[in-house]
């Protein structure tokens, strides 16, 4: 399946959507916060979306129709939309099916992020019919594949989505479970030369950034480094903790 509507041509010739094409070396900020975390509202993710907004971010990366909508209000960026929702025959979870897809557009997002990895969906559905149908509903919508290997993220770039990120990465049984992020995985598939990719999942410092760069991502996707200040104290009393202990960092 090929983009059915205009692009930008790239460096190496790739046609890219113009939206996409926009987020060329930028830095997006992932604003999330479930049901059971301390900052859960939309209000205060949309306060955090602001903040990042402010201090420079290319687009937001933002989780529910709820969410997203608020954000739009508030910032002039893109905002990457997903639909975090769980289905009892399936471990697919980021946008799974066609009805959280039309909410996500629905609610306003600019791009809708899709779980692209080979893991059985909701009712058994294939992901290559779940992309037809978001290109017929949604033909001015470009489609994010959140993948966990190489070859997810190649297959979901045959199938013609507009930008591949490393999302699921050691989210996936069979992915390497790595407690940084995957830049060969980047390296990999930016290697390609098919489709733009974007580097997400454990990216916690700017030399981490910067390599995701170097390794060819086209955008670079921050969360819980930025907005999840639990996970972010956590860190600084883990690292305390064990030098006061007398362990090595
Ligand atoms: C695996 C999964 O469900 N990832 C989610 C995808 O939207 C978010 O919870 C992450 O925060 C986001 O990908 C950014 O990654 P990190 O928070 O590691 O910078």
């Amino acid at each position: 399946m090929a983009v059915q509507y205009g692009g930008v041509r790239q460096a190496g010739g790739i046609m890219t959507n113009p939206i996409v094409a926009g987020l060329k070396d930028g830095f997006i900020v992932s604003c999330q916060a479930l049901a059971n975390e301390p900052l859960f509202g939309s209000d205060m993710m949309a306060a955090m979306a602001v903040a990042a907004e402010d201090g420079g971010a290319a687009a937001i990366r933002a989780n529910t129709p709820q969410d997203i909508a608020v954000i739009k209000r508030r910032c002039r960026v893109p905002v990457i939309g997903l639909y975090k929702k769980h289905y009892p025959d399936s471990d697919v979870y980021i946008t799974p099916t066609i009805r959280e897809v039309d909410d996500v557009v629905r609610a306003g997002a600019d791009i809708v992020a899709i779980d692209s990895t080979s893991m059985t969906r909701p009712g058994n559905e294939r992901l290559d019919r779940l992309i037809a149908e978001i290109r017929k509903s949604f033909p001015e919508t470009p489609i994010m594949a959140d993948v966990s290997t190489f070859e997810e993220g190649a297959a979901a770039m045959r199938l013609g989505v507009d930008v591949v990120s490393t999302t699921l990465s050691g989210y996936t049984p069979y992915s390497p479970q790595q407690p940084s992020p995957d830049i060969a995985l980047v390296a990999r598939l930016a290697a390609l030369g098919r489709a733009p990719v974007f580097a997400e999942g454990r990216i916690w410092t700017i030399e981490e950034c910067l390599r995701c760069f170097e390794a060819g991502a086209h955008a670079v996707v921050v969360g819980t480094a930025i907005t999840r200040p639990q996970e972010i104290v956590r860190r600084f009393v883990t690292r305390i903790s064990m030098q006061m202990q007398g362990f090595e960092g």
